[in-house]
């Protein structure tokens, strides 16, 4: 059992599902050819899955070089990739109509899974951009859907400048795309206020990382 989500209680009754995209999908362009897009609330019911994933996924805490020192990474982490069966089926729905919805554009599907999970306001990911894979060189796409408390997600332009910033609650969807991984930059930062956990679910296409 991971750390306590209150559910939300408007939330409670509802049926899991994914909503419509289409034309409630709301895009923002940025500079340089980046743009994201943004759908509150397109999974209802997100209670169930947050519980589901928080509960059954094996989250790893993972360990990296920083230099010449070898540090915890602030979330835990479990990849998902192509041909790995995802840890809820609505998961694979979900990708699915992010699929019929961005294929065309993207020019590929979203193939892979990246779950994170931030325990609490001390767990986040530092400024960076997703740039390995396709994401360094070309345009693509990043798609997150977010469940449990509300985290902050930044972004601004590599090399500096104002920071945006987007409050990603319960069932929201943000889709990052254009150069946004090569020209701008996204962070969760850490906050000193009370923080529930959070999943994001970051789905990719072949190779970006
Ligand atoms: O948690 C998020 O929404 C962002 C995660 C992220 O940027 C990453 O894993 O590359
Ligand atoms: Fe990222």
């Amino acid at each position: 059992m991971g750390p306590i989500f209150q559910a939300s209680l408007l939330d409670l009754d509802e049926e899991l599902r994914v909503g419509p995209l289409g034309a409630t999908v709301r895009r923002t362009k940025l500079s340089r050819g980046a743009w994201f897009d943004l759908r509150p609330g397109w999974l209802t019911g997100a209670d169930q899955l947050y519980e589901r994933l928080a509960e059954s996924v094996p989250w790893q805490a993972e360990r990296r070089r920083m230099y010449d020192r070898v540090v915890d990474v602030p979330r835990l982490l479990k990849f998902y990739d192509e041909d790995d069966p995802l840890p809820h089926p609505i998961l694979e729905e979900a990708r699915r109509a992010l699929n019929a919805h961005y294929e065309e554009e993207l020019g590929e599907p979203f193939r892979t899974a990246g779950l994170c999970f931030y325990r609490d306001g001390r767990d986040s990911v530092a400024w960076h951009g997703d740039t390995i894979g396709r994401g360094g060189t070309e345009d693509t796409m990043v798609a997150i859907i977010s469940v449990g408390c509300p985290r902050p997600l930044l972004l601004r332009p590599r090399g500096g400048g104002h920071s945006l910033r987007h409050e990603l609650g319960h069932g929201d969807l943000i889709v990052m795309g254009g150069s946004c991984q090569r020209t701008w930059e996204h962070a969760i930062p850490k906050t000193s206020r009370p923080t529930g956990p959070r999943i994001s679910i970051q789905f990719r296409p072949r190779g970006v990382r």
